[in-house]
């Protein structure tokens, strides 16, 4: 059974509670752009890609459900409004991940043009945003699908030193969780194991949230991928080892923002894993849609990192131990921390563009030219629909 983070059909969307997992698998409806909001916040759903597609589809089952109760305003321009304030303040949920930010300004822009077309109603800018947010969750799934055969493609032939079978360790959880389906890096992960050339995933803890511990290891357990945890304060010993036991051929991750430069915001501990390939020779490479890249940040320097709540650090959840048998049903929060210490908590870290030897996209792998510099701007055409959209309103 394919793990499904995000149901949707039109005028309903149920998301995956990732706060329960991997306990207990609970969906939480989501009915407006505020549910959405909170979603995101709460990190019930979490991962760039799945963020954004959220927060689409939240205000899309809000607007069917105003429009089947016959609230819709007729007038074109009000629901055009209407979606504009939505869409900033869904952008206001999370800063770092620039998905979200992308998907509001390619959704408000559809918005204005189908207001401004001939005969234009309520009804007509409803359905025109509805429609692309609902291609926003077809094209997420191929996307990740192509950036799995480019990153496979790409780590064998230029990591796997001539051997059939690689392992590669992976950071946070970057799989179906964290997207539409199928998943970035994690996603690469998948189509090196597709084709029998995958001796082991290595996931790790990524502390302080244990996106790696919990989602990860669940999707790689769920998946019956050959996968070993380790956590992330083992990642130098693991990258020392060599010969016939677990040498990392690669490490994988996913992305939140890459800036034009190529730094690269992404979970917390990422930066520190990059320093460790570039010590070790390991390649590494950051999997991400071109929906990650923001042209309009210069570098990792202009990118706004999230500090989350302290208690996301010194509380940790789990089933309560009965004699010797696990109480899934019963969770409890502990403390693991000394009481009245401060603590510091970002969500992210910035990667420079000099520790990463490729950004894998839908559209293949983009590595440093010969002046040592990422160049994205090839990979977005000139003109049509993938093009990248430029700031429109406050977005
Ligand atoms: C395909 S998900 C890419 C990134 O969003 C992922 O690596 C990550 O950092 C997720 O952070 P999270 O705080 O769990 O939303």
């Amino acid at each position: 059974m394919v793990l499904e983070a995000i149901k949707y059909s039109r005028g309903k969307l149920d998301i995956l509670d990732q706060l329960q997992l991997p306990h207990t698998e609970v969906y939480d409806e989501v009915k407006s752009a505020q549910d959405a909001w909170h979603a995101i916040k709460e990190m019930r759903t979490r991962g760039a890609p799945a963020i954004a597609i959220v927060a689409a589809l939240g205000l899309a089952v809000e607007l069917e459900l105003i429009a089947g109760k016959n609230e819709l305003s007729s007038v074109a321009e009000e629901v055009e409004a209407f979606v504009q304030e939505k869409l900033e303040y869904l952008v206001t949920s999370r800063p770092t991940a620039v998905n979200l930010a992308d998907a509001a300004r390619k959704l408000q822009k559809i918005v204005q043009s189908a207001a401004k077309a001939q005969g234009a109603s309520g009804t007509s800018v409803k359905d025109a945003y509805v429609k692309a947010a609902e291609q926003m969750l077809v094209d997420d799934v191929s996307d990740n699908k192509a950036i799995g055969e480019h990153g496979a493609d790409w780590i064998l032939k230029n990591a796997a030193g001539g051997k059939d079978q690689v392992s590669i360790l992976t950071h946070c959880n970057t799989g179906s969780l964290a997207t539409a389906g199928y998943g970035t890096a994690l996603g690469v992960i998948r189509s090196v194991h597709a084709r029998g050339s995958l001796k082991r995933a290595f996931c790790s803890e990524t502390r302080p949230y244990n996106q790696g511990s919990r989602l990860t290891a669940f999707e790689l357990v769920h998946d019956k991928i050959p996968a070993t945890l380790v956590t992330d304060s083992m990642a130098a010993a693991l990258l020392r080892l060599k010969g016939p036991n677990e040498n990392i051929a690669a490490i994988v991750v996913g992305a939140d923002r890459v800036a034009a430069n190529g730094d690269t915001a992404n979970k917390i501990g990422t930066y520190s894993l990059a320093i460790l390939a570039k010590h070790h020779g390991v390649k590494f490479l950051v999997a991400a849609p071109r929906t990650t890249i923001d042209l309009e940040t210069k570098s990792g320097a202009d990118i706004v990192i999230e500090e989350r709540a302290g208690k996301e650090m010194t509380m940790i959840k789990g089933p309560c131990v009965k004699g010797v048998s696990l109480d899934l049903k019963q969770i409890e929060t502990v403390s693991i921390a000394a009481n009245g210490i401060d603590v510091w908590n970002p969500a992210f870290d910035v990667t420079p563009a000099e520790l990463i030897d490729g950004v894998v996209t839908e559209k293949g792998v983009v590595e440093k030219g010969s002046d040592g510099v990422f160049h994205f701007e090839d990979i977005f055409a000139a003109s049509g629909s993938d093009v990248k959209p430029t700031t429109v309103g406050g977005l």
